[in-house]
């Protein structure tokens, strides 16, 4: 801070040294003007130019923003002033230059340092946040521009259409005013005829272009988020579960839909309006200083004060846009959870609460909103006051120039012919601009989605083709990215091939987190053991054949909407009918099966709500089974059978000699397992048979009661 003030007043003393040696030279020259208004502007320039380099070697090339601001401020002043001085001046002066008096460079130092200093310290405090978001906001826009670069043959075909539509459009009212002016005579000549068609032939061109460049744009806008969600999808469902717990479904699908059709949108539609608008107001402009330059030039100053006016509004709203984004993400979350456990939230009477629930999430957004609405309705007062205030100094300015002469009626109508348009131009360029800045929060929300690197270990290529089934925790502890303690703490087991090994423990004792490591949703942290399949560490297999050889049934199977067989089959390539037939018989499965309207045809309803829970059951046992795998992980998962059922799935799961898990809260589960593991808040306490257990009298015996009392 200390070194931008120093370099800022060494900016300021060598300013003034410039105006002194510009006076200095004007009096040895003998010159009693610098040149006029030309010659002030010029001045102004070429201070800047020398500014700039004198700055730059100060900050070793790198000058801070409040720097470069300062220097742009100390030479704009005078020549705006002047500018603005020649304006007001009654047009039977003459301009002679701006004083010669040292003592107004000093005042214009001194105001130019004070608007520096409010500008940086009260308007726009945050100044080296706002040039790094400028700076983040540029690369972002620059790279949804690369996104379309397999587009860029629709790109040049729209904005060549663009270009020529406006062309056409800008050549229209010329044409208008020639065809009004053969209307003037009495006779009809044949050129009257050429000029109407070649009006007709501008507008058929305006149209024909416009339409066409419309229709590009909107396919290569299709083209971009089509690209972008199946981009953002598959980033998606590369992200490691814990990723999915952080960040609710809503909020997930709020930036795969809207925001990605937002980011595409602004970005497509406002490049189109600015390229437009751009084209339009350099041909009026062309137009409009042919009439009348002092006009022109009032219209002018209406940009900077409308762009500095729209950047305050936008630096103000922006986060209030990011929250509105949220709360409509929230809203979504809470009706779509609200409506798909509509059974659970009528058995339970919560219609009210639910109800009560969506009007606070509904007053959050509305909160947002009026904010909102209160900040739209000040800028566009605002706006509004300094349009107003451009028009009626325009009309002076016009009143002196007709009575010098130097304005006609007709120039003046003709000028407020263009200038209407024009401002519309310059207000759609600031809105295309304030529109863009306004979505970088959406764009960098999506992009930060994009990059995210999913935190687990890749999968490896390891695919054996034969595999025992033997599993080994190796000093395993762990511990859930939201949480400081330990679910898992140094756990050692082992799971043998061919046997039955069941996990016991009162809730909350870590079975479901054994699972979890097991599947491969979660991993221990680095240096916190390993888990062994095999003598291998879990993430050295291929992912597919590791999830085909290792899989998990739990007691409320996620199923969905689709067909028996879609369900049976899911992830499966190679899957023929024969195989699942086979799977359906060897659990007994065929007989509901084939009691089904269409067979493995029918279809299941919404997550299997046509399904009772004990068919659901079986179905997961044979989507299971039908992948051939050589460990199975039972999570209560023939709880809903009955007991002649669960013997036989349990029989043919033991069958080939499968490792077989089961996370029991059964007695008489646990009884037919050939070992037990007993966890008690995350390790291990207890390893043995049921008998040898029982016969310890150690926890598992006291804790025995308490943990099957469901079943006693
Ligand atoms: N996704 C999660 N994020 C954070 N903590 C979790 C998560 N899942 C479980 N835990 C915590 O880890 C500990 C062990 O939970 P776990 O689900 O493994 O127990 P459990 O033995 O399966 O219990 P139950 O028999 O009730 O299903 C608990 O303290 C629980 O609060």
């Amino acid at each position: 801070m200390k070194e931008v003030l120093v370099c800022g007043l060494f900016i300021l003393f060598f300013d003034a040294v410039l105006c002194l040696a510009l006076w200095v030279g004007l009096v040895l020259l003998k010159c009693s003007t610098c040149g006029g208004l030309a010659g002030v502007w010029v001045f102004g320039a070429v201070k800047w130019a020398i500014l700039h380099v004198f700055t730059r070697v100060l900050t070793d090339g790198k000058p801070p923003g409040e720097l470069s601001r300062l220097v742009i401020l100390v030479c704009l002043l005078t020549p705006v002033f002047e500018s603005g001085r020649i304006l007001m001046m009654p047009p039977s002066e003459t301009y002679m230059g701006p004083p010669y008096d040292f003592s107004m460079v000093l005042l214009g130092l001194m105001s130019s340092s004070l608007a520096c200093v409010i500008w940086e310290k009260g308007l726009c405090a945050d100044g080296k946040v706002k040039d790094n978001n400028d700076q983040n906001a540029r690369q972002l826009l620059v790279r949804v521009l690369k996104y379309f670069k397999p587009d860029s043959l629709y790109l040049i075909a729209a904005f060549s259409f663009l270009i020529l539509g406006v062309v056409c459009d800008t050549f229209i009212p010329l044409y208008q005013g020639i065809v009004i002016d053969m209307l003037r005579g009495q006779v009809l000549q044949p050129s009257f005829y050429y000029a109407i068609g070649q009006l007709a032939l501008i507008s058929l061109g305006s149209a024909l272009f416009s339409g066409m460049r419309g229709g590009i744009f909107m396919c290569a806008l299709a083209r971009l988020n089509k690209r972008l969600k199946h981009l953002l999808f598959h980033t998606l469902l590369q992200q490691e579960v814990h990723f999915f717990e952080d960040n609710n479904p809503g909020r997930l699908s709020s930036r795969l839909h809207s925001d990605v059709d937002r980011m595409g949108r602004t970005v497509a539609l406002n490049a189109n309006a600015l390229v437009r608008s751009t084209v339009k107001t350099c041909l009026m402009l062309k137009v409009m200083l042919g009439l009348s330059w002092e006009l022109t030039v009032l219209t002018c100053i209406e940009m900077p004060l409308l762009a500095l006016l729209q950047n305050k509004y936008i630096t103000l709203t922006r986060e209030l846009k990011e929250k509105t984004q949220d709360c409509h993400a929230q809203n979504k979350d809470l009706a779509f959870q609200t409506v798909s456990g509509i059974c659970t939230v009528r058995s339970f009477k919560g219609e009210k609460d639910e109800l009560r629930r969506y009007n606070e999430a509904l007053d959050e957004l509305c909160q947002v909103k009026r904010q909102s609405g209160i900040y739209s309705a000040v800028f566009l007062l605002v706006r509004r006051l300094v349009s107003l205030g451009i028009k009626i100094l325009m009309l002076v300015q016009a009143r002196s120039l007709m009575l010098s002469g130097h304005l006609s009626i007709g120039s003046l109508l003709s000028f407020y012919l263009y200038q209407k348009p024009m401002s519309v131009n310059l207000r759609e360029i600031l809105y295309a601009y304030g529109e863009t800045a306004s979505t970088v929060g959406v764009i960098s929300k999506v992009f930060s989605y994009l990059d995210r690197k999913p935190k687990w270990k890749k999968a490896g290529e390891l695919v054996p083709e034969k595999l025992q089934g033997k599993i080994v925790f190796q000093n395993v502890t762990f511990t859930y990215p939201s949480e400081d303690k330990p679910a898992l703490k140094s756990v050692c087991m082992e799971l043998q091939p061919g046997k039955m090994t069941a996990l016991v423990g009162p809730s909350g004792s870590g079975k479901t987190s054994c699972v979890s490591l097991l599947k491969r949703l979660y991993e221990p942290q680095e240096g916190q053991g390993q888990i062994l399949l095999d003598g291998e560490p879990l993430h050295y297999y291929d992912h597919k054949y590791f999830h085909q050889k290792m899989a998990l049934v739990s007691q409320n199977p996620v199923l969905f909407s689709g067909s028996l067989r879609y369900n049976i089959e899911y992830g499966l390539n190679d899957c023929t009918f024969e195989k699942v037939e086979e799977a359906a018989k060897r659990t007994n499965a065929d007989g509901f099966i084939s009691d089904l309207e269409n067979g493995y045809d029918t279809d299941i309803g919404e997550c299997g709500r046509k399904l009772s829970a004990g068919q659901k059951q079986c179905l997961a046992i044979i989507r299971a089974l039908v992948r051939d795998p050589q460990v199975i992980i039972l999570d209560e998962a023939t709880s809903k059978l009955d007991v002649e059922a669960q013997h036989t799935v349990l029989q043919e799961i033991l069958a080939c000699g499968r490792t077989v898990l089961v996370v029991a809260h059964q007695l008489k589960t646990v009884e037919k397992a050939d070992h037990i593991i007993f966890l008690e808040r995350g390790a291990v306490v207890e390893q043995g048979t049921h008998q040898e257990l029982m016969a310890k009298r150690g926890r598992y015996y006291r804790l025995k009661e308490e943990l099957f009392s469901q079943q006693s």
